[in-house]
């Protein structure tokens, strides 16, 4: 399995084929071809300085008569873990705040309007350790916590909708840990939270002894620039979870994930480009990069959790998509969308129209049941 020295799927791609296959190739896996966007020079400058990679895109949708383009702006944000992770904690969270605002102030140049960091953003990823101590220490509270707080400064200096995925804390209901994206409006206000809905028991990669399974259902949150969702990490392997943002109006949804080249890398991407031609909406799938060396654990089997492949990439409800960041650099990605795009795919495709959802809500109501028995027809 590659690590870091393999760049991208798209640099192979380009060196290794000739032209016109590359057309083609692309034209399949990657759809509609997009136009670069013309991010400023100094833009690139600082993201050179600050040594992570920087890559814009425009997703166009055709004129209508009656409504203006919905032009927004996002932002995905992968990264490393700046520190290792037997460094202090409050050190580690203020080394990842301090790179977090730096790739921030590069998007607020970019005009981005909504911004999304990586599943648990805060911490390096310690879930599958099954230890408590120190990873626990990072939980913070969704509302006041000091990475809301900063957060919260970051979105009204920026005027930008700040979508911060941690592991909250929550001291009003027991203690009880979640893992949660705190959405914040451009104003500066916590907007709201929301929670991940579906975890990881896949062999050691097992999150389950450090939070539970959301209870908030699929909040969507009206923001000035479009309605937006998060759907954490493993749910997207869940189709009916992408489908309930969807039913309850989400344009864009977030995937900030946390995951590894041997468990997924081969579905990365397929999964959040096909819940954007299904949903017809735009989808983020966001994911970290490197490797994260958690010393403490007494399990060997859960020390070594492979390599975490960056990639991150946005997805159109046409099917189209941008090349993928890097699999061994932080980056940025910034995607202009146009959400007229979504309600357009939908009036061609109709899947809303022909998803029959009644008759499935019927027959999903009566195979949860206890007594339920299968319908197989036999001779
Ligand atoms: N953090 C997390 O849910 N990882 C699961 C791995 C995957 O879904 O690919």
């Amino acid at each position: 399995m590659a690590g870091a020295e393999w760049k991208s799927l798209e640099e192979c791609l380009e060196k290794h084929l000739p032209l016109p296959d590359l057309q083609e190739v692309k034209r399949v896996l990657y759809g509609k071809e997009l136009r670069s966007l013309d991010l400023p020079r100094e833009a690139f400058e600082a993201a050179s300085r600050e040594d992570f990679e920087l890559q814009g895109y425009a997703f166009e949708a055709a004129k209508e008569q009656l409504r203006r383009p919905r032009i927004v702006h996002v932002g995905l944000v992968q990264n490393r873990t700046p520190l290792p992770a037997d460094a202090p904690v409050a050190e580690q969270v203020s080394a990842l705040h301090r790179r977090i605002k730096a790739i921030v102030e590069v998007a607020a140049m970019c005009g981005v309007n909504i911004i999304c960091f990586q599943e648990a953003w805060t911490m390096p990823f310690a879930f599958c350790t099954r230890e408590k101590l120190p990873w626990t220490e990072f939980a913070e509270s969704a509302e006041d916590g000091p990475t809301t707080r900063f957060c919260q400064k970051l979105a009204k200096n920026h005027d930008m909708v700040v979508v911060s995925p941690i592991l909250e804390r929550d001291s009003e209901h027991g203690d009880v840990l979640w893992n949660t994206a705190v959405v914040i409006s451009n104003s500066g206000a916590v907007l709201g939270k929301t929670r991940k809905n579906h975890i990881p028991r896949v062999g050691d990669f097992n999150e389950s002894t450090y939070y539970m399974e959301g209870n908030l259902g699929h909040p969507v949150f009206q923001t000035q620039f479009g309605r937006i969702s998060v759907n954490i990490c493993y749910g997207r392997h869940h189709p009916l979870n992408w489908l309930m943002y969807s039913i309850n109006g989400a344009e864009i949804i977030f995937n900030p994930s946390a995951t590894i080249g041997a468990l997924s890398e081969s579905l990365w991407p397929i999964e959040a480009r096909n819940a954007a031609i299904a949903n017809h909406c735009f989808t983020c799938a966001i994911n970290r990069v490197g490797t994260v060396n958690v010393f403490l654990c007494s399990l060997k089997a859960h020390q070594d959790f492979g390599y975490f492949y960056g990639s991150s990439y946005v997805a159109a409800p046409d099917g189209s998509r941008t090349p993928g960041l890097s699999r061994s650099q932080d980056g940025l990605l910034v995607a202009k969308l146009d959400l007229n795009l979504c309600q357009q795919v939908n009036d061609v495709w109709n899947f809303k129209m022909t998803g029959r959802y009644e008759m499935y809500a019927r027959e999903l109501a009566e195979a949860v049941k206890p007594n339920y028995r299968p319908t197989i027809v036999k001779e």
